[in-house]
């Protein structure tokens, strides 16, 4: 998948942004302030439908606009036909949304993300080391999404039984223990499932991820270990069974797919309590570009990263190596930069490369952007 036309509008300090990026390397570089990481952000909303830093649509439209509009042609090179794929989504200041997908409206984002699966690395990243369990679950879904396409209607009814279960609970509607029983059966169905697709999915990232983080010149170990989100001797219904006083009492289920992790260790300890942060960015690059590598493996398709200020953390050496795995992956990267230098270095000659210049919002054209090699 690549992205071979991108058309912004009223985004950001984007107020109206053409690029035709290269099948490689796009380098985005500009001042603080210019724009830069605001056309990584339209990409990954293209994706995914949201936004990787505001919650809040009003943030990302333009102060002086009403809506945004996002338009890019997808390349698919393994669709048989219509390998050019238009995709659109804009949004209005009154939260309405529109999602269209080659000429026809679609119903939801996940639809934009099976087309145009994007990976980040930004500031964001380090919460795959230092945040709650729910970003490490993202994480895994966001992997066994694209390799398993059963496993998304799964979670989608896991995530609706859970919900209904935690209501009951919570407003204490729920009537005796016949109708525990039946939700109970109800949530650990879909979690039997869930997790079956989960703990395959970290099985075969395992070896992906620790080749690539030899590949990054990581030489301490660090381990990866899934853990489903309830004990391990017993099944999904036989744990909630045992927790159920406690559950009532709390109001809210306390085992089940919804409490999974991904453990990251360094010699048996949290990996965010040992390593440096230039290592924790590595271990994060690693974890990401494994995922990508995976699903190329298994599926043929390519992602898209989205690499925001890529010298940060990183010194030279370690910054090659990150660019010698993305160009074996031949996959289309966007990389910000304050200045363009030192980062083209770090890319052979052979690899189709677009500086993009940005100034307060514009794209210079003047010369760029060119392909410059
Ligand atoms: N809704 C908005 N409308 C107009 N301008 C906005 C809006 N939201 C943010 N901005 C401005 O857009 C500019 C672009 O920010 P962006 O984060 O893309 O810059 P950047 O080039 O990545 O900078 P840095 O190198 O400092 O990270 C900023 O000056 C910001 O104040």
């Amino acid at each position: 998948m690549s992205i071979r036309r991108l058309d912004i509008a009223g985004f950001r300090n984007l107020t109206s942004a053409q690029l035709q990026p290269a099948s490689g390397v796009n380098l985005i570089i500009g001042e603080n302030g210019a724009g830069k990481t605001s056309i990584l952000e339209a990409i990954s909303v293209l994706s995914t439908g949201r936004s990787f830093r505001a919650s809040r649509t009003p943030a990302i439209i333009n102060f002086e606009q009403d809506a945004y509009t996002l338009f890019a042609e997808v390349f698919n090179a393994l669709a048989a036909h219509q390998q050019i794929v238009p995709i659109g989504i804009s949004r209005n200041r009154q939260g309405e949304q529109q999602i269209r997908i080659a000429g026809q409206q679609a119903r939801t984002a996940s639809q934009l993300a099976e087309l145009l699966p994007v990976q980040t690395i930004n500031s964001e990243s380090f919460q795959l080391l230092e945040g709650s369990p729910k970003v490490r679950r993202q994480f895994v879904d966001w992997g066994v999404f694209h390799v398993e396409h059963v496993f998304f209607p799964v979670w989608q009814a896991g995530q609706k039984a859970l919900k209904q279960r935690n209501k009951l609970l919570k407003y204490g509607k729920m009537q005796g223990s016949a109708q525990h029983d039946t939700w109970d059966e109800a949530l650990a169905g879909y979690a039997e499932q869930i997790d079956l697709y989960r703990a395959r999915y970290v099985e075969m990232l395992i070896p992906e991820f620790k080749s690539t983080l030899s590949e990054l010149a990581f030489s301490d170990e660090v381990s990866l270990s899934y853990y489903r989100g309830w004990d391990r001797t017993v099944s999904c219904l036989d744990a909630l069974r045992q927790n159920r006083e406690k559950d009532l009492a709390l109001g809210f289920t306390q085992s089940g797919p919804h409490r999974a992790d991904l453990k990251i260790r360094v010699n048996k300890l949290p990996a965010v309590d040992v390593l440096s942060r230039g290592q924790q960015k590595l271990v994060v690059c690693a974890l990401l570009l494994a995922q990508g590598r995976l699903m190329q493996k298994v599926t043929g398709k390519q992602s898209i990263y989205l690499v925001d200020d890529l010298p940060a953390e990183l010194d030279s050496e370690h910054r090659n190596y990150l660019c010698q795995v993305l160009e074996e992956m031949q996959c289309q990267v966007f990389i910000t930069s304050v200045e363009a230098d030192a980062l083209i270095q770090s890319w052979s000659a052979s690899t189709p490369m677009t500086v993009f210049h940005v100034k307060h919002g514009e794209l210079d054209h003047t010369p760029g952007p060119a392909a410059i090699r």
